[in-house]
């Protein structure tokens, strides 16, 4: 059962209808055929009795029969073949939705510990075997063993002898093919992971490809691809090489069965124990039997591989997503008490306590990797600490649905991705169903009104993927444009370093005091300038605080936030000397 359950990636009962008319189809088949036998001992009759008159009227009552039963298979076919292919491709589709549904329920920690390849590849690669199960293997497999079963029990009424010599290897065929089953496991697993190394390999060449142009190391980076190519090849022979001469040896044996069917036939016969009709009988079902018995071994072994697809999937969807039914209060001040967290064993932030209280703006400040952007993380419950509380209005963040958390919550970050979609459906992400008119007031509000308004179909025009086809400027006016259409009580920003030109700067700051007017705002700074009038400047260093205060105070103090700040005035930004 739980192979069931796994190949068909937790929904077995997407099963039922596909393998109830595959087998009442297979079972139509076996009307012909059985046709067929009753017409050869009609002739075979007038031979073994000499003298006896031919039966043509049963003769043509038997081929009547067969045309009408192909006409009756056809018409049990076609909604066989329907049923197995609508079974396939909605499981597959429900459960990639499902699937996705589930990945995003999932913490950030989960999801970086697992290799984006590997999820891409079970997105796709692994439902598409679960679809090949669901249409071709299983169905198959129980459909294919209609007629032998049937052809036993009827054979072994009617001579026990033939039939045991018949079936005598079959037991032995199938413990072979089940005895490879922990081989093929381990030969499965290792394919697999060749395969998502190979797709990972490919993923980072594809990705990094600007950078191996620059640098011109083509050279090196595709060796590392071509490397786990020619892995995946290897394994690909291996689990082939190995398991194929097994699945063929047990193929081997089953057809062995009618050759000792025959010895057996033939002695019974000479030695007068066996009559000829029973032998043609027999010789006529045996050449029959064997193909659809070798098409369920076979599937059989190939079904072992899709199942580990399968089973993949139902574990990652076992993985528990993060917890908390409770709604987030309508307060919206944020405080993380006694917080130490990591993403590894490493901790990132070491036992911090800070506030900030509704309707404030706080700046986070500090030297690269110093946690700045862990501690807007754990304000937006991406991660939940390994020690100490997050508070939203008093209450801890663990309790709270990540959902509706994540509706208080505006985002703005460095690096802004946005979909291949339109520049409008990008912006009204931040809240869907908004009216066009909507959109066009954020847009407004975030200075990107104009720039939009220049593009060939305005709001229409499609970005491409991640926001290839506009500049960095652009694109974080429009994730602010997002962010001030969504209208959240809480915003996190993570301001935009000193690349951006003047012009571009002066438009974002724009767009960002709309955006942050009236909530209670976080702030990552990397130009200390712009956060002069904070409520509170939290100094992190080390993942620990060193200070924090209003920017005067902590100038007087002279600690690390006033020597950040005569850095930044010494240099106000890098250029070329020379
Ligand atoms: N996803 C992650 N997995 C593992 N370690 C991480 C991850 N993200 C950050 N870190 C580590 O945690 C530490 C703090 O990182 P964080 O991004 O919070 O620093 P930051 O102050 O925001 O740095 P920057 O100003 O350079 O963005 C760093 O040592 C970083 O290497």
């Amino acid at each position: 059962m739980s192979l069931l359950h796994n190949i068909t990636a937790g929904q077995p009962k997407k099963l039922i209808k596909p393998v109830l008319y595959t087998t009442f189809a297979n079972l139509m088949a076996i009307a012909p055929f059985a046709l067929l036998v009753g017409g050869a001992r009609l002739i075979f009759e007038s031979f073994v009795h000499p003298g006896a008159p031919l039966d043509v009227v049963g003769l043509w009552w038997v081929c009547g029969g067969m045309a009408a039963a192909l006409i009756v298979l056809f018409f049990c076919e076609v909604p066989a073949y329907r049923a197995q292919f609508r079974g396939a491709y909605e499981t597959a589709a429900e459960g990639r939705a499902q699937l996705a549904e589930h990945l995003r329920k999932l913490s950030l920690g989960y999801l970086n510990r697992r290799d984006p390849g590997d999820l891409a590849n079970m997105m796709m690669g692994d439902f598409t075997l679960v679809e090949h199960g669901i249409s071709h293997l299983v169905p198959q497999m129980l459909g294919a063993l209609v007629m032998p079963v049937l052809a036993l029990a009827g054979l072994s009424i009617l001579d026990w002898r033939m039939a045991a010599a018949m079936f005598a290897a079959f037991p032995v065929a199938v413990v072979l093919v089940l005895f490879t089953s922990r081989i093929q496991r381990r030969l499965g697993a290792n394919h697999m992971r060749a395969k998502i190394d190979a797709a990972n390999r490919l993923q980072e060449y594809l990705n990094g490809i600007r950078v191996i142009k620059a640098y011109n190391m083509t050279g090196e980076r595709f060796v590392r691809l071509e490397k786990s190519f020619k892995e995946l090849m290897r394994h690909s022979i291996r689990i082939e090489g190995l398991l194929g001469p097994i699945v063929l040896s047990a193929i081997a044996l089953i057809r062995a069965g009618l050759t000792l069917m025959v010895i057996v036939g033939v002695h019974l016969l000479l030695g007068g124990k066996l009559e000829v009709m029973t032998l043609v009988t027999f010789l006529l079902i045996g050449t029959r039997i064997f193909d659809p018995l070798t098409t369920a071994l076979v599937n059989y072994a190939e079904f072992r591989y899709h199942e580990q697809a399968g089973e993949r999937i139902v574990q990652l969807l076992k993985e528990p997503g993060m917890t908390g039914g409770v709604l987030p209060p309508e307060e919206h001040d944020i405080e993380l008490r006694q917080v130490t967290f990591g993403y590894n064993e490493q901790s990132t932030l070491k036992n911090i306590s800070v506030q900030m209280p509704a309707g404030s703006f706080t700046a986070l400040v500090g030297p690269s990797g110093s946690g700045k952007s862990t501690i807007l993380r754990l304000a937006a419950r991406f991660y939940d600490p390994v020690e100490g509380k997050v508070l939203l209005g008093g209450q801890d963040m663990r309790s709270m649905d990540p959902e509706a958390l994540l509706r208080k919550v505006s985002m703005v970050f460095q690096d802004v991705y946005l979909f291949q979609d339109t520049i409008g459906n990008n912006i009204r992400f931040g809240r869907s169903g908004a009216t066009q008119q909507q959109v066009e007031e954020a847009a407004r509000l975030a200075c990107c009104h104009e720039f939009i308004m220049k593009l060939p179909q305005g709001y229409d025009t499609m970005v491409g993927e991640g926001g290839s086809t506009l500049s960095g400027g652009e694109k974080q006016r429009i994730s602010i444009a997002r962010a001030i259409l969504k209208n959240a009580p809480i915003v996190l920003l993570d301001e935009a370093t000193a690349s951006l030109d003047p012009e571009n700067e002066v438009e974002i700051q724009r767009a960002i005091d709309h955006l942050v007017q009236g909530r209670t705002v976080i702030v990552i700074a990397h130009r200390l300038k712009t956060i002069k009038n904070a409520d509170n400047i939290i100094v992190l260093d080390n993942g620990q605080v060193v200070e924090q205060g209003r920017h005067h105070d902590l100038l007087k103090r002279e600690g690390l936030y006033a020597r950040l700040w005569n850095l930044q005035q010494q240099t106000g930004g890098w250029s070329i000397t020379s």
